[in-house]
């Protein structure tokens, strides 16, 4: 008998929009027309109606008022999961086609980093399948874009929540994973002020749930996973190396950054699960994310509409080591291919597992005007700036990444300067956007 289809929950694992169901409908049919026998008792039913649709109304506005800032995978009702079409699927995804390659599940595959590192994999003959929940924290039809991509190099990507066990199981079930390459999460510094519970969910929750995953998986797979340049926080001592202070975070994106480091050192010390982190700073490059700086001003530039450039105390300008994405794609193959074996099986520890951080930066720090200076060249327009001091909005005032140890572990050179990067940044977009005729959304 063939294992019956896991359908995705009504209710998504990610909190809010909840889809009223329907239930009783039939009794319901049923009570309804045998009470409806004489004018006055429908009167009387008229007004039951009217008072449980207005208490209905005000309860909905209360759940709205308390969920609105948070945002979820878009609920579509026909994703499958399970089955023998979709385990073939996955296994055709997973197949491997070089010796000794890896089987790698990519989280947050349709989003900028995963895609690009799931299709580097695929390249190389790596066996490959992605898990990405789709939410719309920004343009979705971006990510499905991505997803299109991946899918003409046959890597499926499967439609899910890391919060949802019943998919992470499943996944394990039919694919032994030799690693992890963990991408899904929460970004946006700033963001956070607006949805603080998001980043829990996604950055906290999440990881706790893969890693439960992971340590039962038999064989335990290794992980490689983001972390953030942000976790340096308010450290001013430059350029910035793993051992330096972590624990003054500036947003509360950095903190839940910086304890997803906390959390996976303590499954590599319980489990013997090998973990890898990379600490990436401002990482841009084409089909990047619309709601980072680089991507909304190119979108505001051509439309002649109006940028905010944030300034630092004393009108210091901001400055970030941007870290263009191929050179952060070499980073986590590299990472992923020196990453060690985890340990343990089942859940039990057999042996220390190497636990790793790494910066992947680009060591040039560039001001934030500066950025905008080399996209007014190439989008031939001048920026309407708008310049404003901001503090406490969970910015740093720069990001500036020692690599000696990426260099010496992981072979990791950066080769990408920004003039460079943003060049082909702003080719992609004008071919995906303009050419293509694709409406880019407002950020
Ligand atoms: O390095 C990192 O770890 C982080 O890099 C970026 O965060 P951020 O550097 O803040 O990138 P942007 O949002 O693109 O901002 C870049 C710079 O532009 C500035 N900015 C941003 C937006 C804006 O409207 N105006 C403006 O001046 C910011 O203050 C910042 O200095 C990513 O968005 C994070 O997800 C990532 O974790």
């Amino acid at each position: 008998m063939p294992p019956s289809p896991l359908e995705e929950d009504i209710f998504p694992s990610t909190p809010g929009k909840i889809k009223i169901e329907r239930t009783h409908h039939h009794t319901m049919n049923r009570s309804f027309h045998r009470c409806f026998t004489s004018t006055t008792t429908m009167f009387l039913w008229a007004l039951l109606l009217i008072a449980l649709t207005a208490s209905y109304l005000s309860i909905q506005s209360f759940v709205d008022s308390g969920t609105r800032f948070l945002h979820h995978p878009i609920p579509r009702d026909h994703v499958i999961i399970g089955g023998p079409h979709w385990e073939k699927k996955i296994r055709a995804s997973a197949q491997v086609h070089r010796v000794h390659g890896l089987s790698v599940l990519v989280t947050g595959a349709a989003g900028f980093v995963g895609s690009h590192v799931a299709l580097a994999l695929k390249k190389r003959g790596d066996g490959v399948v992605g898990l990405d929940n789709f939410n719309d924290y920004y343009d979705p039809s971006l990510k499905h874009a991505r997803r299109a991509l991946l899918d003409g190099h046959n890597i499926f990507v499967v439609e899910g929540d890391i919060n949802n066990e019943r998919i992470l199981v499943k996944l394990f079930e039919v694919v032994p994973f030799t690693h992890v390459m963990h991408l899904a999460a929460q970004a946006g510094v700033r963001y956070a002020i607006e949805n603080p519970h998001s980043y829990v969910h996604s950055n906290i929750a999440g990881l706790v749930k893969l890693l439960e995953q992971c340590k039962s998986a038999d064989p335990q797979p290794a992980v490689v996973w983001a972390s953030s340049s942000s976790v340096y926080g308010l450290n001013d001592k430059a350029p910035f190396s793993e051992s330096d202070r972590t624990d003054r975070p500036a947003s509360l994106y950095a903190a839940t950054k910086k304890a997803g480091e906390a959390i996976t050192h303590s499954y590599n010390h319980i489990y013997g699960l090998s973990i890898t982190g990379l600490r990436f700073f401002t990482v841009y490059g084409p089909w990047g994310r619309p709601d980072m700086a680089y991507f909304s001003f190119t979108q505001n530039i051509r439309k002649g509409k109006r940028i905010t450039i944030y300034r630092g105390k004393n009108g210091v300008d901001l400055a970030r080591d941007f870290t263009y994405i191929d050179d952060i794609v070499k980073g986590c193959v590299a990472a992923l291919d020196t990453s060690g074996k985890s340990t343990g099986s089942g859940g039990k520890k057999k042996g220390a597992a190497p636990y790793r951080i790494f910066n992947l930066g680009n060591t040039q720090p560039v001001t934030v005007p500066t950025m905008v200076s080399i996209l007014e060249k190439y989008l031939k327009k001048k920026a309407k700036k708008h310049v404003v001091t901001m503090l406490g909005n969970g910015d740093v005032p720069f990001t500036h990444a020692n690599i000696s140890l990426a260099r010496r572990e992981l072979g990791y050179n950066p080769t990408t300067d920004l003039p460079t990067g943003l060049r082909k940044f702003v080719k992609w977009y004008e071919s995906y956007y303009v050419e293509d005729h694709r409406k880019p959304v407002k950020y």
